[in-house]
């Protein structure tokens, strides 16, 4: 059982998985304690205060420090965490949020500002695409080079070198220069010589997004035996399904600031709930009343919308909209005289999207159209399974007559909707049964 990650601290000897166990700290590969990093946004100031730390450095008066400077801003900020041996932590954020600034503190490319890095054996670093190689020397002397950087002498790469391009599927290209490999070639070769180092961390950055679908697939093969082999690893994307695939364990990251660590699961649906802006706090009303006074479009069209509830199965009304649960949405109205072909049409538009409408909802196109009496009605529509991703959403109801004439509107309800399912980046959801039936 993998543990969680907020159960320990850098400090803590006895540490303890989510069961409980003491697990020893001897397992703990690599500790982040409180790295926080900063950047300055203007180059001219950036390459002063650049200079300014080299001197104060080596007169040795440079100090950690907490202050910002002009222009200065906190790329990372108090950022603590720990991995074991043989565990997969998925880094997440927005663009910008630090995660690549993380690896390369990791990696001992830059230095944090405060707070330190403690690890324990090699790190391999996957962290853009041909970085670490020189364009113009070939794929064996680069090999040479790569990995001799990553700690591996002449001899060890001489023992390695055959599998390394072999696992690259370089074949003949092993001596012509990198600058003539493809995008897919760099990919492989970088991954091929990080790997074949036998590193205790391994830190992928995007990299595995490059190649192609089989070569990917022999990758992800290949870090499963790396970990079986007690290999740990950190892996950047924003394909929450390759996250939850590989690791057990992740961040989040937003502006810098470690928001969520914990199992995968969970904290995938903190940050899918964070992309689609929806915050947990917020609920949609569940009740929308619209009094006496409420201006009718058409003065004496004879139908008024008073309101419109949001339910569920049972007909309890709803706190929250979840994407994938049954709806119902029941429309009170009144209507002073008889109506022979009253129809519903629903308008539901994303706030910040595109403009257009996400979903349209029309009784009329349906075949629905309903008889109105005087007196009071409801009518109800019901989704058995609603399709929308989280979100905030613009609600327009409207009531029409035959199809055509509107009677009645209720316009800008503010929908949210949230989602206790992990999405995975689709733009709806699709109710759907799995089965496995033996045929044979
Ligand atoms: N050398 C630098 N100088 C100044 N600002 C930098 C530097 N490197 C990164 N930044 C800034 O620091 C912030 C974090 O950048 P970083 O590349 O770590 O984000 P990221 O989460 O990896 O983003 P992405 O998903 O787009 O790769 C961004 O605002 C970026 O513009």
């Amino acid at each position: 059982m993998m543990s969680d990650l907020s159960l320990y601290s850098a400090n803590n000897l006895k540490e303890t998985d989510l069961n409980g166990h003491v697990t020893a700290s001897d397992d703990v590969v690599l500790s982040v304690n409180n790295v926080s990093k900063k950047f300055c946004r203007d180059l001219k100031l950036s390459l002063m205060y650049g200079m300014q730390d080299i001197v104060g450095e080596m007169v040795g008066l440079r100090k950690q420090s907490e202050q910002l400077r002009k222009k200065e801003f906190w790329a990372l900020k108090d950022i603590s965490f720990q991995l074991r041996r043989g565990e997969a932590l998925g880094l997440v954020g927005k663009n910008g949020s630090g995660k690549s600034t993380l690896l390369r503190i990791i990696a001992g490319l830059i230095k944090p500002d405060t707070g330190n890095v403690e690890i324990k054996g090699r790190v391999a670093p996957l962290i853009a695409l041909g970085a670490g190689f020189n364009a113009v020397l070939t794929g064996r002397e680069n090999i040479y080079a790569n990995m001799s950087i990553l700690g591996l002498s002449k001899e060890e790469i001489d023992e390695r070198f055959d599998e390394v391009v072999e696992f690259a599927e370089i074949g003949e290209a092993i001596d012509a220069p990198v600058q003539t490999y493809s995008s897919g070639m760099q990919a492989r070769l970088g991954f091929s010589c990080a790997i074949h180092t036998k590193p205790d961390i391994l830190l992928i950055d995007e990299v595995l997004a490059v190649g192609d679908i089989r070569f990917r697939s022999k990758c992800h093969k290949k870090l499963r035996e790396l970990r079986h082999n007690g290999t740990s690893f950190i892996l950047v994307s924003h394909i929450t399904q390759l996250i939850l695939n590989t690791c057990e364990l992740s961040i989040f990251l937003k502006y810098g600031k470690l928001i969520k660590q914990g199992n995968s699961q969970d904290v995938m649906q903190i940050y899918e709930q964070d992309l689609f802006e929806i915050n947990s706090q917020e609920t949609t009303k569940k009740i929308f009343k619209f009094d006496s006074m409420k201006k009718q479009l058409i003065e004496n069209s004879g139908i008024k919308i008073n309101e419109i509830a949001f339910k569920d199965e049972n007909g309890n009304e709803i706190s929250e909209i979840l994407t994938g649960n049954f709806l119902k949405i029941e429309t009170l109205i009144t209507s002073d005289k008889t109506f022979e072909d009253v129809n519903l049409f629903i308008k539901i538009q994303e706030i910040g999207g595109e403009g257009e409408p996400t979903l349209l909802l029309n009784s009329f196109n349906d075949g629905n159209s309903f008889q109105i009496e005087p007196g009071s009605h409801c009518i109800t529509i019901e989704l058995p399974y609603l399709g929308l991703k989280p979100g905030i959403y613009n609600f327009t109801l409207l009531i029409k007559e035959s199809g055509l004439y509107i009677v009645d509107l209720v316009e800008s309800i503010q929908i949210i909707v949230k989602a206790n399912i992990i999405m995975t980046d689709c733009l709806f959801y699709q109710p759907r049964k799995w089965k496995s039936t033996r045929v044979d």
